[in-house]
């Protein structure tokens, strides 16, 4: 691992990156990593509203290096906010690269998630413990 960076929250998801995730260059596409990021906001946001949850924003996304096939795609997750019925993540995605011994900072975002009642309408989030 790279000795300058460090990820940020908690490790939420990890998933490999196949072939058939790829564009014709080699690269993974971008949809794809947003998608796995998408996957770890609900898990942690679904956790804290102990329910459903819906994507309502995504904002400030940064893709700052590619990722490859075969590498692992690690994505953590940190509660920034809680309001009435949204919680704001930030989110990280670093690739631990196939044959290096590397894990660096792929792409990162702000997620906005609100908890949804049994009617698909927003719902307070429950206060913690
Ligand atoms: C025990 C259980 C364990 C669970 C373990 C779970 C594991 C399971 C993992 C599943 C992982 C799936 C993760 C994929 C999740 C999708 O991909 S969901 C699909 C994509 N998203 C959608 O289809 C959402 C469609 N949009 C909507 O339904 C509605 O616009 C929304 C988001 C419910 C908001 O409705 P609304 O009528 O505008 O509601 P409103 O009362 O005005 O606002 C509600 C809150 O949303 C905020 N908001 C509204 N629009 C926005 C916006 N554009 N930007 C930012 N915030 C906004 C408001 O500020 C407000 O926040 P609070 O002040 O209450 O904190």
């Amino acid at each position: 691992m790279n000795e300058t960076a460090k990820p940020s929250g908690e490790l939420t998801l990890r998933t490999l990156a196949m072939p058939a995730d790829a564009n014709a260059a080699g690269d993974i596409f971008g949809g794809w990593v947003m998608a796995q990021m998408d996957l770890a906001s609900g898990i942690r946001a679904g956790e804290r509203a102990q329910g459903r949850v819906v994507t309502a924003g995504v904002k400030e996304m940064a893709f700052e290096l590619p990722v490859k096939i075969g590498d692992t795609l690690n994505v953590y997750t940190e509660i920034t906010r809680v309001g009435r019925t949204s919680i704001t993540l930030n989110v990280e995605a670093w690739a631990h690269r196939a044959r290096h011994r590397v894990l660096e900072k792929v792409t990162a975002g702000t997620f906005v998630m609100v908890a949804l009642d049994d009617d698909g309408k927003p719902t307070p989030v429950p206060t913690e413990g």
